[in-house]
């Protein structure tokens, strides 16, 4: 379970961001909707470890994750929190399968091809596994950087915008592919987004005012 409560933060002492409390059940499939400027990167921040809020309460997985030293929630945002950025962020001196194998060693676990495998043919690209980011198109690497968010089956599975440089067709199809790998790694899902094309794929719905 993830939730949060009570939760606000303030930049420099601006206007503070208030975020109402937000309970989330396990395998849950949600959108994080809201206007430009109104706290959704922030909030994802706040969620995945990286932005301790200057008030209230954040537990992923039953973890009260600002809790954690920082070595311990480095290593629980590794095996627990799986991000898909806008643009992937991979290692072009890498292939695709050492990208993989990178991010199961940042995570302290142990190498595993297997596994490398079975995400890699479960979105398509197994015959890339070998290639470098370069030699791949850019839905090929979009699906490389939901293949290393998920790598390690981790609870939480997020997403940043990943639908809004897209067209129709491709922004659908990243949607499904994220709905189809969280279900296989029964993962929680929250994509944030302010693209209306996204909602009807969603029952739940967490509106940023
Ligand atoms: N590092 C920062 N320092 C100061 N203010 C910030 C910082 N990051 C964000 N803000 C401010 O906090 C507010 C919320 O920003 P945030 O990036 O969370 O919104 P957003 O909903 O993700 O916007 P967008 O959709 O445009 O990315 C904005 O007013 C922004 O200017």
């Amino acid at each position: 379970m993830i939730s949060i409560k009570s939760v606000a933060h303030s930049y420099n002492n601006n206007q503070q961001l208030s975020f109402k409390d937000w309970q989330i059940n396990d395998g849950e499939q949600w959108l994080l909707l809201g206007e430009s400027g109104s706290g959704k990167t922030t909030l994802l921040h706040i969620l995945t470890g990286i932005l301790k809020p200057q008030h209230g309460e954040v537990s992923v997985s039953d973890t009260s994750i600002y809790n954690l030293s920082s070595k311990n929630l480095d290593q629980f945002r590794g095996r627990n929190i799986g991000i898909i950025f806008q643009r992937p962020h991979l290692i072009k001196s890498l292939t695709i399968a050492e990208n993989l194998l990178l991010a199961q060693s940042f995570a302290q676990l142990p190498e595993d091809h297997r596994r490398i495998d079975e995400v890699l043919e479960s979105l398509d690209i197994l015959h890339k596994k070998n290639a470098y980011p370069n030699e791949l198109s850019q839905g090929q690497l979009q699906r490389v950087s939901i293949a290393r968010a998920v790598i390690n089956k981790p609870a939480l599975l997020i997403a940043d915008e990943p639908t809004s440089s897209l067209d129709d067709k491709n922004a659908e199809s990243v949607l499904q592919l994220l709905i189809q790998q969280s279900g296989l790694n029964k993962a929680t899902l929250i994509v944030a987004t302010h693209d209306k094309r996204v909602k009807d794929a969603f029952t739940n719905t967490y509106n940023l005012v």
